[in-house]
């Protein structure tokens, strides 16, 4: 089995590439590249592994023909454009904690130097102008914070800045009353911060929500005297308004580490009175490396190598440990979605996954989304399991999962059921030893057959002589039978009625085939069909 191969695009601890190598990926790093350098070379990679500095745009996902994981060595997607990765069916995973305490530290570490005006001070000693009359810091003790999200690093500087004895408030809407209370926090509204803080940090993602949430309006209702510091994304903040701010007096200092365009090389704020910078290095401490550098390439390789999805954004997680016994389900379901495609096309409106016995204690959801992208898979060959629960609500399909805990006929059975404006349509198949899969059940049509090749669907009136008449005319047509499956239609299984056949053909049944076997007496229908 050839190996996945990954590329790491940014400059990464070096844990991640042993990692992925001990985990039974190939690996190049390659860091510094233009957007056309990775489009031409995108191509060979079944993961990319990146920081801040890769930003994955819609041109590099069309070029990424075999890319299924984006893996993210830190927190901020801001940079890889999920839409379009979930559409391609690609997974986007981060690493959501492994730099939190980095960041927070950095996001206190910038606010104790705006207190005390280390930087300017440092450098103007350096400079050896000895400036102690020219200095005046605050304490920070008994001052408010205000900090505008508390998730995992809000919640961190919250604590640390308890530490430091100051009174912490907080805006977020996604903030429970329970986790306030629990962090110790007073839950506040925005214009509430603004008109109360001392200081102000800032720890959201960048989304339409939030950016500019520090708009030049929102910026004039700061309380006077106000030291903002951010170390999330540079697009909260309008800069200009920023600017202007500071030199008016109206706020008393600003730190960033985070810019609306980076690299930011002339960034009209440098140079400003009270304002400090640092070049995005909220996380750039050895641990927060290292423990991103492990987790990312722990988490793609898992899912290169066994299927395991582990803080991806866009799709369900799913455990290493539970992969493994999904594996056979998720290809059962694949066949199964197949055939009802193959069978009923795009006219498909509604959709019913139902488990019982041992398949009813896993998980449904990825097993549901093979079942889907078997199935559109025979009308758009783009379609994997990422993106099939996506397209399948952009059209407006009917998707429903139902678990049946009792064991029936089957130790474990897997049923789709599709329904067109007119037509309802049944399978099921099952799973013999660890992973054979069968087709247990068709049109009502107890059967058992591998769904494997080139096979033809025929429902017919049963009666004697048909099956001497198909072999004939396939015959004549020089196409070889590899297997027959024969059934007559629940419940009346006795006599008379429709008869369901499944055969394994040596070679795909052209139209001529087909229509010859069509013509046959009492045919109702055939279908060729490929697995
Ligand atoms: N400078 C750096 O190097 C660096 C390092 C790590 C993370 N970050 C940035 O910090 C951000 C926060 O990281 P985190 O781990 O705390 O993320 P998180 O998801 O744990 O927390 C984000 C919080 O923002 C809140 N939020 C969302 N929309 C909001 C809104 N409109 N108004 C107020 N709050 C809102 C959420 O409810 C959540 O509690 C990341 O998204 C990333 O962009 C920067
Ligand atoms: O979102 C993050 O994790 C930070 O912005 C870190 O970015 P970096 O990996 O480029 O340092």
């Amino acid at each position: 089995m050839t190996k996945p191969k990954v590329l790491i695009s940014d400059k990464m601890d070096p844990n991640a590439a042993r990692i992925f190598e001990e985990r039974g990926c190939d690996v190049d790093v390659i860091t510094g590249e233009t957007p056309e350098q990775l489009i031409a070379r995108i191509g060979e990679y079944d993961g990319l592994a990146i920081r801040s500095s890769t930003t994955v745009t819609p041109e590099i996902l069309a070029a990424a023909t075999n890319l299924k994981v984006i893996g993210r060595a830190g927190i901020g997607v801001d940079n890889v454009d999920i839409a379009k990765a979930s559409a391609s069916g690609v997974v986007v995973m981060n690493t959501p904690f492994g730099n939190s305490i980095t960041t927070a530290e950095h996001a206190i570490a910038m606010m104790l130097a705006l207190a005390r005006q280390i930087p300017e001070a440092n450098r103007r000693t350096q400079a050896g102008e000895w400036p102690k009359k020219d200095f005046m810091g605050v304490e920070v003790t008994g001052k408010t914070l205000g900090l505008i999200g508390a998730g995992n690093i809000g919640a961190i500087v919250a604590s640390r800045a308890q530490g430091l004895r100051m009174k912490v408030i907080a805006y977020d809407p996604f903030l429970t009353p329970d986790r306030a209370m629990e962090l110790g926090v007073e839950k506040v509204d925005l214009g509430t911060l603004l008109k109360r803080a001392d200081f102000i940090t800032l720890h959201t993602p960048l989304t339409d929500e939030t950016r500019n949430i520090l708009s030049r309006e929102r910026l004039e209702q700061t309380k006077p005297g106000v030291r903002i510091v951010n170390c999330a994304r540079g697009g909260l903040i309008d800069e200009a308004a920023l600017k202007d701010g500071l030199e008016n007096g109206h706020i008393a200092g600003a730190a960033l580490d985070v810019f609306a365009v980076e690299p930011a090389k002339d960034n009209p704020l440098f140079g400003t009175p009270n304002f400090i910078c640092t070049p995005h290095l909220g996380a750039s401490t050895t641990e927060a490396q290292v423990n991103v550098a492990l987790q990312v390439a722990e988490q793609m390789a898992d899912y290169l190598v066994t299927g395991g999805v582990t803080n991806a954004l866009n799709v369900p997680s799913l455990s290493a440990e539970e992969a493994p016994r999904l594996k056979p389900y998720i290809a059962l379901g694949e066949k199964l979605g197949s055939l009802v495609g193959q069978l009923e096309g795009p006219e498909v409106q509604s959709l019913t996954v139902e488990v019982s016995g041992a398949a009813a204690e896993l998980n449904l959801k990825p097993i549901t989304a093979a079942v889907l992208a078997g199935m559109m898979r025979t009308w758009s060959d783009t379609i994997n399991m990422v993106n099939a629960p996506i397209l399948a609500k952009e059209r407006g399909l009917d998707v429903r999962e139902v678990r049946h805990d009792r064991e029936g006929d089957y130790h474990t059975l897997l049923r789709v059921t599709v329904k067109t404006s007119d037509r309802e349509r049944e399978v099921a198949g099952s799973l013999f030893g660890d992973s054979q899969m069968r087709l247990v059940e068709i049109a009502g049509t107890r059967i058992e057959t591998d769904l494997e090749g080139d096979m033809i669907y025929i429902v017919n009136e049963d009666a004697p002589g048909f099956i001497g008449r198909l072999g004939s005319t396939l015959g004549a047509a020089g196409v070889n039978i590899g297997n027959f499956h024969l059934g007559r239609r629940l419940p009346d299984r006795n006599r008379g009625g429709d008869a369901v056949l499944l055969l394994s053909l040596d070679q795909a049944p052209t139209k001529e085939v087909q229509d010859a076997v069509c013509a046959l007496e009492g045919v109702k229908k055939v279908r060729a069909l490929s697995f």
